[in-house]
């Protein structure tokens, strides 16, 4: 029976979606043995510069899709949210595990709750989709840039002047950190997450049935529905993750309903839209056709050239 090598990068939460991955398969039944190679990227290699600054998303994916390609690797688990929302010829995302938490939440010093953070608090992300929809509740605030895996930014909450910080649910979870930490999760009425958050990605040759037959053992109907109805609205945005925009689509029966959201990074601007329907696609098409008839589009230019100077 054919051997499977992952490709993963170093980092604590890679090596733990890897694994994750890898075990899931197992309990689904398949019998091949894992190999994990792991690969450093140029993410990896600079990480005091901001990360919008430096090029965003492709950042950690690149070599580990020239080692796909080099047939050094088989296959490779990627946070769904740091994947380009088209993928280079000859590889696709073969399947899509169950979501873990989709929600962003806030680590405060003194648990304080974001809605009584003192006046001018400092809170830390360096994203600035959190950045726009927390500004646009609370404009008296700081945002001050943070940078570190999330076991550093945590650190850096303690011994830095930050008041609070965000972070992903699923990110803290998957690095074994206690939930207790946690302050307050925020909801999609206070921050509409980014598209594919607590999702996997799981990328590999696009001739590999074999391969494909192996994966599709962990793919989850619910979770591949509603990060294509995301993912679709993020690719007709042609956003990337340097920019404000969230998305985040959950099921009632049968129907997909898309939360799409464009902001300004003062968060002076927001643009929201909820929208429903049977076919994922045609869903995340048409959030996107509303909020491109808002003026998403020239949000989205404007960021673009404020990343480019
Ligand atoms: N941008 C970094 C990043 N990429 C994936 C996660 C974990 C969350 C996820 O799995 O979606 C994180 C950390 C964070 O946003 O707090």
């Amino acid at each position: 029976m054919r051997k499977i090598i992952v490709g993963s990068r170093q980092s604590n939460l890679a090596l733990t979606q890897t694994n994750w991955v890898i075990n899931e398969l197992k309990k689904a039944g398949v019998e091949n043995d894992f190999e994990v190679k792991k690969i450093v990227t140029k993410g990896d290699r600079i990480l005091d510069v901001t990360l919008s600054k430096v090029g965003g998303k492709g950042l950690f994916v690149k070599e580990i899709e020239q080692a796909l390609y080099d047939k050094e690797i088989d296959f490779a688990v990627h946070s769904m949210k740091d994947m380009p929302a088209v993928l280079p010829d000859g590889l696709a995302i073969s399947a899509i595990p169950i979501r873990e938490d989709h929600r962003d939440a806030l680590i405060s010093k003194n648990n304080i709750n974001f809605k009584d953070l003192p006046h001018g608090a400092i809170v830390g992300t360096s994203s600035l989709r959190r950045a726009a929809q927390l500004l646009a509740e609370r404009p008296d605030i700081q945002i001050k840039w943070i940078r570190g895996n999330i076991e550093t930014r945590i650190r850096k909450l303690q011994e830095e002047d930050y008041d609070a910080i965000i972070l992903a649910v699923s990110g803290l979870k998957r690095v074994g950190l206690s939930e207790d930490l946690i302050t307050e999760y925020l909801d999609i009425d206070v921050c509409v997450p980014a598209v594919g958050q607590g999702a996997l990605a799981i990328e590999c040759r696009e001739d590999d049935q074999e391969l494909h037959n192996i994966l599709a053992k962990i793919n989850d109907a619910y979770t591949t529905k509603t990060v294509t109805a995301e993912r679709t609205y993020l690719n007709l945005l042609e956003g990337g993750c340097q920019i404000p925009i969230g998305g985040f689509a959950q099921l009632e029966d049968d129907e997909v309903i898309l939360t799409a959201l464009v902001g300004t990074p003062d968060g002076k601007t927001i643009l929201k839209e909820i929208v429903r329907g049977i076919d994922p696609v045609q869903v995340g098409k048409d959030a996107a056709e509303k909020l491109l008839g808002q003026g998403a589009k020239e949000i989205i230019e404007q960021v673009k050239e404020e990343l480019d100077k």
